[in-house]
């Protein structure tokens, strides 16, 4: 099937309960880890492409390389998607230039600021059959080139969003509940330590995505800076040369919970480069001699398949639903 808008994705998530897995993609190897996983799984995905993605790898590679997966995996909606969308002509870029759907992310902006370029991004995208993911609150961690402290993150005021997304008509809205970007999501003393040791970070705030809920029924909510930070990857990183002490992410039962609410969209980025890194260390290590790209980059897509495989099932619970 060709590229698909996440509007029929979402509304089948929500009413079934369950999230659609949003994954950052920068090179081959990754679109293929996740399709290959998708198509196996029979998951619909957002396939998501960053500024900084684009500054890589080029929009041109990008969408081609998305296009081949569709041709590849036959039985997969797959939405490709513009993650942060900093500004109007980048929107307008990604949506003259083959996307289905693009991110404006005016969340750090004055709330009347954020309507207004949310707005203007909703009537270009709508007149051309694309879809708007637009944001209220502020994350903390890393985006793009933007660094947001956790003082100066927020989390969304429920009593805001009717207004907003009446005013600029968006399709789905990312919300601030206690995520963040990047592998840094907690410091150890903001965690606890449970039973075996291990860092537990503070809860969620569900209080507010049910508050969001409640005041946009059937409106599809996405979370940003979901990705777990598994400990496997982490250790296995730091066993062989890396230096990640204290990394730390979202708990996947807390994710699982979202994804069974109004979430339709979990956002995932750190733990794909977690897995590459992690596979690609240990390689190197047992395999001082090897200098073939594709000796590496093999076992570290393969990573990428089974840990968005293990987040299909165990996470977002959207196999099965293409
Ligand atoms: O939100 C994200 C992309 O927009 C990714 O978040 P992570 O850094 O937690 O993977
Ligand atoms: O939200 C941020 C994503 O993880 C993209 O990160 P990036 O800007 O480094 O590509
Ligand atoms: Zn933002
Ligand atoms: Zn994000």
């Amino acid at each position: 099937m060709p590229l698909v808008t996440t509007a029929e994705m979402f509304k089948k998530a929500y009413d079934g309960g369950y999230a659609v897995g949003a994954f950052n993609v920068n090179n081959m190897e990754i679109v293929q880890g996740i399709t290959e996983a998708c198509q196996e799984q029979k998951a619909p995905v957002v396939l998501q492409v960053s500024k900084g993605a684009r500054a890589y790898a080029n929009h041109t590679y990008l969408v081609k390389m998305v296009e081949a997966a569709v041709i590849e995996c036959p039985d997969v909606p797959i939405a490709l998607h513009l993650d942060h969308g900093p500004d109007f002509e980048t929107c307008k870029a990604c949506i003259d230039g083959g996307f289905t759907s693009v991110m404006i992310d005016a969340s750090s902006k004055p709330f009347d600021e954020n309507v207004e370029i949310t707005k203007k991004v909703v009537e270009y995208a709508h007149a051309h059959g694309v879809v708007v993911e637009a944001e209220l609150g502020t994350l903390a961690g890393v985006e793009d080139d933007v660094k947001v402290s956790a003082e100066d993150s927020s989390y969304t005021h429920p009593e805001e969003v009717e207004e907003f997304v009446t005013r600029t008509g968006c399709d789905s809205l990312a919300i601030a509940i206690g995520t963040s970007h990047g592998a840094y999501k907690f410091t150890p003393d903001q965690c606890t330590r449970n039973e075996q040791g291990i860092l537990v970070p503070p809860p969620l705030r569900f209080d507010v995505l049910e508050e969001v809920s409640k005041r946009l029924p059937g409106f599809p909510i996405v979370l940003h800076g979901s990705s777990s930070v598994p400990q496997d990857f982490v250790q296995m990183i730091n066993a062989h040369g890396g230096k990640m002490p204290d990394a730390i992410g979202i708990p996947e039962e807390e994710l699982r919970h979202a994804a069974q609410l109004s979430v339709c969209k979990i956002n995932i980025d750190s733990d794909i480069r977690l897995a590459i890194t992690a596979t690609i260390r240990e390689y190197f290590d047992a395999h001082p001699d090897h200098f073939d790209p594709r000796q590496y980059l093999k076992p570290a897509r393969q990573a990428v398949k089974d840990m968005v495989t293990h987040k299909l099932i165990n996470v977002l619970g959207c196999n099965g639903k293409a």
